[in-house]
């Protein structure tokens, strides 16, 4: 399940996470937080869906099939947010990725302060893996991030917020660290590493890795390892980004397809 907003333009939001989940082979099941205005060059508005309405299309689809694992992204506002959490605690679920969409790599801030609170006081501590961009980790961690050390230090104040794995996302940094992200379960810090791909063509590439750690975890494989392949696969298809649209473009989900 995905529990995410939509982007008109199809490149993150819910579009990208059922694209990932099909390319898994997992049947994908989606919960609308809200809906974007969205293109390759950026947002010109979001609206959000009632708290009542996420409730009621989260119980719909958990009380009728197995879901085996949840992502979270862009969930807006503090009542959604709240929502969400009260959800997942009340179905007992633990197998959730989240991914705390509130800045985008650009550092432009994607909700309101109130939000960042209850995202870091309520939500984080039911991750199993939580998968902050730099500029969020920074937010999270309550420091400044511009090193490889640093997103150590970061992925280890996170984990002490109560996310059982964090996994600090490197696409915000500069040169090789673009592709490195690091990864820390309370016993394991592991820095990921593949090579950069030099494109413009980024849109959607946080969306896409969580979704695949999902998919990854709904397939029964344990957390390192659903991350592992899943930044493999986001590299992937960093390699056969579609170069559609004035800005960036989405990712190629569907690369074997493409080569
Ligand atoms: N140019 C690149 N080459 C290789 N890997 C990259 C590149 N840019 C980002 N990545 C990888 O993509 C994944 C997503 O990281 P990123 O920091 O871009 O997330 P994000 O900011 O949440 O993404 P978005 O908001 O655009 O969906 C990470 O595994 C990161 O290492
Ligand atoms: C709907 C949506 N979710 C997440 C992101 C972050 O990439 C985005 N741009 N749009």
């Amino acid at each position: 399940m995905t529990i995410a907003g939509s982007d008109s333009g199809g490149g993150a939001g819910i579009q990208a996470d059922l694209r990932t989940f099909a390319f898994h082979c997992v049947h994908g099941t989606s919960v609308l937080t809200c809906i974007t205005a969205q293109n390759t060059q950026g947002v010109t508005r979001v609206d959000a869906m009632l708290p009542e309405s996420v409730t009621a299309q989260f119980e719909a689809v958990m009380i009728d099939m197995r879901i085996g694992a949840i992502k979270t992204g862009m969930l807006l506002n503090q009542e959604i947010i709240k929502t969400v959490a009260k959800k997942l605690v009340a179905f007992g679920f633990g197998n959730v990725v989240v991914d705390p969409v509130m800045v985008s790599r650009t550092g432009a801030q994607l909700i309101d302060d109130e939000a960042i609170k209850t995202m870091r006081d309520v939500l984080i501590p039911l991750a199993a893996i939580a998968t902050p961009n730099r500029y969020e980790a920074q937010i999270l961690a309550d420091m400044d991030i511009h090193s490889l050390e640093d997103m150590q230090t970061a992925a280890q104040n996170i984990y002490k917020l109560g996310a059982r794995s964090v996994l600090v996302k490197g696409g915000g940094m500069t040169g090789d660290l673009k592709a490195v992200d690091v990864w820390f379960d309370g016993d394991r810090l592991e820095v990921l590493q593949t090579e950069v791909i030099d494109t413009n063509h980024t849109h959607g590439t946080g969306c896409t890795l969580s979704a695949a750690i999902a998919a990854n975890l709904a397939l029964g494989k344990p957390r390192f390892q659903s991350v592992q392949e899943a930044k493999n696969y986001v590299t992937e298809a960093l390699k056969y980004a579609l170069a559609i649209g004035k800005g960036q473009g989405p990712v190629g989900h569907f690369f074997p397809l493409l080569k």
